[in-house]
């Protein structure tokens, strides 16, 4: 197969937001595009099919920069001739950490506001992809990290590693794009609701019973070959069609999102900036370090 490592087109992030101000500005900060430092990304010249893999050690934890260099990967192969995408990672243990902790905790407004609006954009990028998107699970995903699974179409999921939400284990409403989304993988409201609430991690096999996941590999080499599969199935001719009618699928969510945007950023700046919720921050930082 002849592969290739693409360097990212010095493209900005500038369509990537259309609501408020605030993101508005701080797309314009965060979007020039220097060379990519937490992914590498190949793509497969006969299959027309992307790997995207994250590389940010120790957990792949989400920074600013790193969701900004994901979503203008996304936006480049959308402007290219690829049809698919799988997100996979470079780490044996973890697929993604969700939101890089550390910088949340005593952090200045502004950094937390450009955090938040790179969350926002970075789901708004995957979830309203034309791209065929496979998440290839190979380690474990929470929270942040959920939401790059959940976003994509499909996803397949090596055994026993650890899948799911838990913001209201960490103090924090589940905001309405992430219910949204979950919805869309999960449609049984109750079990949603449960989980959501209950900030319920599932393990692989659990996770597949449930419809979380829609495969199990049994290692990176096969799930990759299944994510190549998945996206191969679709026939050439059918793309275009395929596109628009996932994006039906999900234009509610994404509208609904557009419309709440601002006070979705709101909403986590005012929560996370609160004493306790820092406090807890710091407690929660000193018990995954205590874990080594
Ligand atoms: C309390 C504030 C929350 C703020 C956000 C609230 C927002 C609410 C709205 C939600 C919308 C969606 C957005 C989500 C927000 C988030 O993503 S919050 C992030 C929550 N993430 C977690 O709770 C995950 C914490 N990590 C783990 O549970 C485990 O690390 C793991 C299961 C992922 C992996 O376990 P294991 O393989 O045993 O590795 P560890 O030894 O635990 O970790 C290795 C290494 O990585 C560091 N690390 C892990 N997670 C993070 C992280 N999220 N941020 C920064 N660093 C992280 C960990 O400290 C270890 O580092 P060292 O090797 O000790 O240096």
């Amino acid at each position: 197969m002849a592969a290739r490592i693409m360097n990212l087109p010095k493209h900005g992030l500038c369509h990537l937001m259309r609501t408020s101000a605030l993101a508005r500005h701080y797309a314009g900060s965060t979007g020039s595009a220097s060379p990519p430092q937490f992914t590498t990304l190949s793509v497969d010249d006969k299959t027309g099919i992307a790997t995207l893999t994250l590389n940010r050690p120790p957990a792949n934890a989400l920074n600013a920069a790193f969701m900004g260099e994901i979503a203008r990967s996304i936006k480049e192969l959308e402007k290219s001739k690829c049809r698919g995408l799988i997100l996979t990672s470079s780490s044996e243990r973890i697929f993604c950490a969700g939101l890089d902790l550390k910088e949340c905790y005593q952090a200045e407004a502004s950094h937390l506001q450009g955090i938040w609006v790179a969350l926002q954009n970075l789901w708004h990028t995957l979830y309203s992809t034309p791209l065929i998107t496979v998440a290839l699970i190979n380690g474990h995903t929470v929270a942040g990290g959920g939401m790059l699974a959940l976003s994509s179409e499909y996803r397949i999921m090596l055994p026993n590693f650890k899948i799911g939400i838990n913001e209201t284990m960490v103090g924090l409403a589940v905001p309405m794009w992430l219910i949204d989304t979950y919805l869309n993988v999960i449609p049984n409201r109750r079990v949603a609701e449960w989980d959501l609430t209950a900030s319920r991690i599932y393990k692989s096999e659990h996770a597949l019973k449930a419809g979380l996941v829609d495969e199990l590999a049994a290692s990176k080499e096969q799930g990759l070959e299944r994510a190549v599969a998945f996206i191969s199935s679709y026939p050439k001719h059918s793309l275009v069609a395929r596109a628009i009618t996932k994006r039906q699928f999900r234009e509610k969510d994404l509208k609904n999102f557009e419309d709440n945007r601002q006070h979705d950023l709101e909403i986590f700046l005012s929560n996370i900036q609160k004493p306790n919720v820092q406090s807890y921050l710091g407690e929660y930082l000193e018990s995954l370090k205590k874990k080594a």
